[in-house]
């Protein structure tokens, strides 16, 4: 297999349990992946969503909360637990992983730093900061910020991770009749005026801000992959084309 630097972007929905806490559970899994794809040669940087999610316990908060403040004090307890979590479940596959917190103005910043890191065979985790980040300069969710980051470190691959498996011409959640796509060459704006902001309940931006972000990656050059998975072999058979979800892009780099 070629080796192929793939950007993997986990959101919020799909590292919590059904009472949007933070579920090590699934946080094991997706180490796992992680741990597979790169036992298969390929260079892997991890986007990860979930420090609000994971700190409103701690701040005793029943349900995601709506004002700045408070996620971002949810971000700043839940930032390290989800930190600690992944370095005890990367350390179980001998992996060192390292936290990269970045702001909308001063991401690029990161781009040698991640080659470093890369270079070493560390594990680059990165998230949002949160808990600094301005509310007119924010990425808000991690999609956009999963292209971003997949543009500048030259990338061949976007795996964008969420509870849902694909791009439908509809939220199936509300409407159950709606197509998936399978494959798409382009984002066409009719696709992102058709697709829905409605998240689920501690995601943001729904698949909205996915395909905003598909196409932004796609820009770069950068072959996406939307959709979900279930256990340790899930990303590398996102990467043989035979992922459940939606691959975007003319390029063959994933044998769709
Ligand atoms: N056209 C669509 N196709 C698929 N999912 C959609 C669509 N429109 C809205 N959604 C919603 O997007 C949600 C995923 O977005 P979000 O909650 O922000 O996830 P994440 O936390 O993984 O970023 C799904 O649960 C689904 O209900
Ligand atoms: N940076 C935030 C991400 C917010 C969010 O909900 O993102 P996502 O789940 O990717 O839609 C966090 O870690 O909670």
């Amino acid at each position: 297999m070629e080796k192929k630097r793939i950007v993997v972007k986990i959101g919020s929905s799909s590292l919590t349990d059904d009472e949007g806490k933070l579920s090590i559970e699934k946080l094991r899994e997706h180490v796992d992946a992680l741990a597979s794809l790169r036992t298969h040669g390929h260079e892997v940087i991890l986007i990860s969503s979930g420090a609000v999610a994971a700190g409103c316990m701690g701040m005793g908060y029943l349900s995601r909360p709506d004002t700045v403040v408070d996620k971002q004090s949810a971000a700043a307890v839940g930032q390290s637990l989800l930190s600690q979590a992944y370095a005890d479940e990367c350390k179980k596959h001998r992996i060192v992983a390292a936290q990269l917190l970045l702001t909308k103005d001063l991401y690029k910043n990161a781009n040698a730093t991640i080659s470093k890191l890369l270079e070493r065979n560390v594990l680059p985790i990165i998230n949002e900061n949160d808990s600094v980040s301005a509310e007119e300069l924010t990425f808000g969710d991690n999609d956009m910020l999963s292209a971003l980051v997949s543009g500048l470190v030259h990338a061949d691959i976007l795996m964008i991770l969420t509870d849902i498996n694909g791009i439908y011409q509809d939220n199936p959640r509300t409407n159950p009749q709606a197509q998936k796509y399978l494959h798409l060459h382009e984002i066409p704006d009719e696709l992102i005026d058709a697709t829905s902001s409605d998240s689920s309940t501690v995601g943001t931006g729904g698949m909205k801000s996915k395909v905003e972000a598909a196409r932004t990656a796609l820009a770069f050059g950068v072959q996406v992959f939307i959709g979900s998975g279930t256990g340790s072999e899930k990303l590398v058979d996102i990467f043989k084309g035979k992922g459940d979800g939606t691959y975007i892009g003319v390029k063959t780099t994933m044998s769709v």
